[in-house]
Parts: structure tokens; C-alpha cells; sequence
């Protein structure tokens, strides 16, 4: 399966188009739309949220609710494009229109991609660089991610997601996987218990009057996976290796662990190494599940762990130093419409980033023309699996 998506943020659309799914496999675009609607919520967005509403068209690949085994295309409208069809429309200016052109961006914001972007591109306009590196474009990826989840959900296999620190605030209590995927959902920051929320909702109220911004962690996990997806006999195919590449690719990620992940490194090996159970019922599980479900780069059938850092968004309303780049003077850093704290939100694309990953090793793993060949094989590797 592979997929690619295409939109500037203020730009009129986002597509994705997906390739290599099964035909005859059912499609629930309510809960599909769900996930992206959650993806625009969370305490700490900019304005920008109340502007979109995240629906979406199928406009390629399913007929009567189910797919056709064809390429999938997903088209998402820029409901902000309206206010910006001058700055972002793809008819050239006429000379005086480029001259009275207010918004032409040379301040870049430190730790977004505009500088960088900018002298790898060519683009004096620091906009033709923040318009496709802004992550308006999880948007698509949220979508490809819900259809994988759709995948996912017809094999059985469910998956959540909640955010387990916000700055300084910290959930570090254990819950079931229930208990998360409806607490999370509850709550405006994804986290679990009523006064965190409360807390989180103060600091991000504080860093935003401050003209500043938070980052944190988050947390994904994945219940009843079946066992060895992924593998160790090469570098390329280890499927933990794979799904920390896609969970940094997500605009400001900078680090993923899973299970004990850092702490790793300050426990000993017996309190570690997760033993090995059998029982007839459930075949091979494990008394603990310190190593997030993996061993080898292969899933172990032990729920996925998986846990990523999220630094805190580059623009900020009191802006830090910059240069301009045309007359590279000193300058304080261009100021873009922003979020204050993304996390909640970012805890959906994570989620939807690892469900992309857990689709694409399935698919690669089992023969899937259509959905009821797909299905079969993997229940009858999964009871192959269990009496091993
Ligand atoms: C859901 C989400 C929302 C974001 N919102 C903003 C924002 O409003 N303003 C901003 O400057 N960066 C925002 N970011 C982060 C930037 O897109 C990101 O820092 C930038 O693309 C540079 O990439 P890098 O941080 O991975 O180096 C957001 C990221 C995510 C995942
Ligand atoms: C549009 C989204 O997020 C955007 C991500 C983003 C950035 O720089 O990454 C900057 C902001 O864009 P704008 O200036 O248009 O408000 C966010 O709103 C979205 O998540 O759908």
C-alpha cells in the first residue's frame, strides 16, 4: 500500500490518493470523518479550527460503501482559501498586483521550516515554504490513516491514542485500554482525569498570554495485533524502525519510544525482558508488556506501545529574533495565525500515522485482492500462530 497527498494550507484543496487496498471492503465515512473532526479539536488551536470543517469526498475507488480495489482518492476543501484566492491562487499576478503584495513573508520564525526552505527552494517568498511545510496537510494523512483504521477495525484490531504530558503536567496513571479511549475522548486534552485537565487548560491559557507555546507526549496503543508483523532478517523490514520513521515525520515530532522506551536505560535486564506465557485459549502472551510489543522488529501480540515528544509550535506571538532576508538586518520573526499548544491534536495524527503503518505491514504480509481473501488468511494464521 502506498499513498501520497498533496495541498498548500491556505491553498483550495487536499487530496490524497492511496493505492494497494483490497476490493469489497467496507467503508464507514461517518467514523472516518470522526477522527478528523477530533484531529481540529483539543484545547490550545488557533482560530483556524472554528474556519475548517474536516469533511471529506471520496472522489475515486469506493461505490455504494465499499472499495473497489482501485486507487482511492480523498479530496478535503480549504474552507480558509476563500480569504486567500489573490495570495494563493495559481494565475500569475499582474506586475502591480505582485508590487502591492502586503504579505510576502522574509522574517522566518525560528524552528519552523522557513529559512531552510527557503534557501533549498529558491523562495524569497518564505510563504511558498510555510504553506505546504504547515500541518494543515496531517489533515490528508489523518484521512489516509482513518481509512487504514477502517482496515484495522474489520480484522479486529483496535487502536487508541491520549496525550500523557502537556509541559510539566504529567498523567501517569495506568489504565485499562477502555478506560483511555473513552477518557481521552472526553476530555479537551486528550488526557485522563478531570483536575489534569483542568491544570493543562491554566498552563495553556498561561503560555498563550505570555505569547508563548507548549509541547508534550503522546501515546498510541494497539490491541490484539497479531504476532509477527514486521521482521528481523533485514534493517528495512523491522515494523518498530518503520513506524518510528512515519511518527517523526509529523510536523514537530522529534522522539518515539515504546513500551518503558528511556527508562530502558536505567532498568535491569530481568525487570525488563517481558516473560513468556502459553495457555490453549490465547496461545503465547507475556506477564508483562515492558517492551511495547515488539522483540526483533516483529509484533509480539502484545498490545503497541507507542510514545512520542512533540516540541513546542515555532511561531510564537512574541517572536523571537530573526533576520530578514532581503535586507538581512536583524528582525523580530514573522507572526503567522498560530496554535498555542497542538499536542491534543497531534495525538490523532500519531495515532493515524501508526494505523498507516499497522495497515501497510498487513497488506504487505497477506494476499489482499479483496477483502474476504484478506480476512481469511489472517484468521487462519492467527490460529495457525496460537497452537505453534
Ligand atoms: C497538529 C499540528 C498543528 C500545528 N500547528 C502549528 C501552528 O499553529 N503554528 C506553528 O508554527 N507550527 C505548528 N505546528 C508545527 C509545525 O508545523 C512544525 O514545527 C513545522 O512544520 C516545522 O517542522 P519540524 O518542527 O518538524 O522541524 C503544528 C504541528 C501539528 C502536528
Ligand atoms: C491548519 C491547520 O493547522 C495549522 C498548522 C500551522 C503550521 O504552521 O503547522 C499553522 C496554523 O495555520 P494558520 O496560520 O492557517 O492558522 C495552523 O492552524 C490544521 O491543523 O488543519
Amino acid at each position: 500500500m502506498r499513498f501520497l497527498t498533496s495541498g498548500e494550507s491556505h491553498g483550495p484543496k487536499l487530496t490524497a490518493i492511496i493505492e494497494g487496498f483490497p476490493s469489497n471492503m467496507p467503508i464507514d465515512k461517518e467514523r472516518m470523518e470522526a477522527e478528523l473532526i477530533k484531529r481540529q479539536g483539543g484545547y490550545g488551536r488557533g482560530r483556524r479550527m472554528k474556519i475548517e470543517k474536516d469533511t471529506f469526498t471520496f472522489g475515486a475507488g469506493v461505490r455504494h460503501g465499499k472499495t473497489l480495489g482501485s486507487p482511492i482518492m480523498i479530496e478535503l476543501t480549504n474552507d480558509d482559501f476563500k480569504s486567500w484566492t489573490k495570495i494563493m491562487g495559481s494565475e500569475p499576478l499582474t506586475p502591480e498586483e505582485e508590487e502591492n503584495m502586503k504579505r510576502v513573508i522574509t522574517k522566518p520564525r525560528p524552528g519552523h521550516a522557513d529559512l531552510v526552505g527557503g534557501i533549498k527552494y529558491n523562495a524569497r517568498d518564505l510563504r511558498n515554504v510555510l504553506e505546504r511545510s504547515s500541518a494543515r496537510e496531517t489533515a490528508a494523512r489523518v484521512a489516509v490513516g482513518a481509512l487504514c483504521k477502517e482496515l484495522l477495525h474489520s480484522l479486529d484490531i483496535n487502536m487508541t491514542s491520549r496525550v500523557t504530558q502537556i509541559g510539566e503536567i504529567k498523567d501517569e496513571g495506568e489504565y485499562s485500554y477502555s478506560e483511555i479511549a473513552e477518557g481521552a475522548n472526553q476530555s479537551s486534552v486528550r488526557m485522563i482525569s478531570d483536575e489534569q485537565t483542568k491544570k493543562t487548560e491554566e498552563l495553556i491559557d498561561t503560555a498563550k498570554k505570555n505569547g508563548d507555546t507548549i509541547g508534550g507526549i503522546v501515546e498510541v496503543i494497539i490491541e490484539n495485533p497479531p504476532v509477527g508483523l514486521g521482521s528481523y532478517v533485514h534493517y528495512d523490514r523491522k515494523l518498530d524502525s518503520k513506524i518510528a520513521g512515519s511518527v517523526i515525520s509529523i510536523n514537530a515530532f522529534k522522539g518515539v519510544e515504546f513500551g518503558m522506551g528511556f527508562k530502558l536505560a536505567h532498568t535491569p535486564g530481568s525487570q525488563v525482558q517481558d516473560e513468556i506465557l502459553y495457555s490453549s485459549e490465547e496461545g503465547y502472551t507475556r506477564r508483562t508488556n515492558n517492551l511495547g510489543g515488539f522483540e526483533g522488529g516483529m509484533s509480539t501480540g502484545m498490545p503497541i506501545v507507542v510514545r512520542a515528544v512533540m516540541k513546542p509550535i515555532p511561531t510564537l506571538y512574541k517572536p523571537l529574533m530573526s533576520v530578514d532576508i532581503n535586507t538581512k538586518e536583524p528582525f523580530k520573526a514573522t507572526v503567522e495565525r498560530s496554535d498555542a499548544c497542538a499536542v491534543p491534536a497531534a495525538s490523532i495524527v500519531c495515532e493515524h500515522m501508526v494505523a498507516i503503518e499497522m495497515a501497510r505491514a498487513i497488506l504487505d504480509k497477506f494476499p489482499h485482492d479483496n477483502f474476504e481473501e484478506l480476512k481469511q488468511a489472517v484468521e487462519e494464521y492467527k490460529e495457525r500462530t496460537k497452537n505453534f
